[in-house]
């Protein structure tokens, strides 16, 4: 891992009024990283997701982010061109629901292509090459390349939304609960693949998630919120295996194994 952080958050908090979304919440996220953030519905994983995202501005605080040139810059200082600039180029966005991140009435193969087309590539030979084996590497048979994805199972759909994702190396990506609409043995398969994805292209990842099962295969690190406060953060490991919170103790004992 490199010395640097590449997000560095601080105090971010989100009030919708007066009801809170997420209050003051700081951290790193390392360049190859893993972090989960768990807790129950309401608890402000996703409000805090979307302040991370640039797509709700937070009421108060702020998040750093370095740059490929190694600079930081302010993620809410940013004009919206270089915010979806960023999402365009060196992020991702794997949505819960794979027809929020994908286009259903284009072929997978332009699915994929799109995003190589936004980072500039506009050889047809070299996208079609880049998105076939992209295909193959998220588990879709190449003839299926010019299917639209609402002929797909919903797995298909959701390791065709991360190929799309992948596609142009992005340096962070967002996950809000990935495996959620999917049958449990279709969520296992998905799990193993995003999880040697992630480690082969050395990701920075923030997942979202109420599974802890999904935390402890993917996550090197967890945050644990409640009524919109990280209540406990650390190794994954050590906070399921060793909660210190009574809160985070509660949520490990309602499973039965993670
Ligand atoms: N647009 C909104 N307007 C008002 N209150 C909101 C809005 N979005 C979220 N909230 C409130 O903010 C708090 C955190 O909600 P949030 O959706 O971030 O939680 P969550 O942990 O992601 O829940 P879930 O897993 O159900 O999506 C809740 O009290 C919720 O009612």
């Amino acid at each position: 891992m490199s010395e640097q952080p590449l997000l560095k958050v601080r105090d971010l908090s989100k009030f919708y009024g007066r009801r809170i979304g997420c209050a003051n919440v700081s951290f790193d996220l390392w360049p190859g990283e893993v972090l989960a953030v768990v807790g129950e519905s309401g608890s402000g994983k996703t409000t805090l997701l979307s302040c991370l995202s640039t797509r709700l501005m937070p009421t108060t605080g702020s998040v750093d982010y370095r740059m490929r040139d190694g600079a930081y810059r302010e993620l809410y200082h940013m004009s919206e061109a270089e915010r979806r600039f960023l999402m365009r180029t060196d992020w991702g966005f794997v949505h819960q629901n794979p027809a929020d991140g994908l286009r259903m009435t284009v072929s997978a193969g332009a699915n994929v292509g799109e995003r190589l087309m936004a980072v500039g590539e506009r050889h047809y030979g070299n996208i079609r090459a880049t998105a076939t084996d992209w295909l193959e590497r998220v588990e879709i048979a190449s003839d299926r390349i010019d299917d639209q994805p609402r002929a797909f199972s919903g797995g298909m759909r959701q390791r065709l939304q991360i190929a799309r994702n992948l596609v142009t190396n992005p340096r962070l990506v967002f996950m809000d609960e990935p495996t959620g609409g999917l049958d449990v043995s279709v969520q296992a398969r998905l799990l193993d693949l995003v999880r040697g994805l992630v480690a082969d292209l050395g990701l920075s990842v923030i997942v979202v998630t109420h599974d802890l099962a999904v935390a402890r295969l993917l996550s090197h690190r967890m945050m644990v919120m409640k009524d919109g406060h990280v209540i406990e953060q650390g190794l994954t490991d050590r906070v399921l295996d060793d909660p210190r919170e009574p809160y985070t103790q509660l949520l490990v004992s309602s499973i039965l194994q993670v």
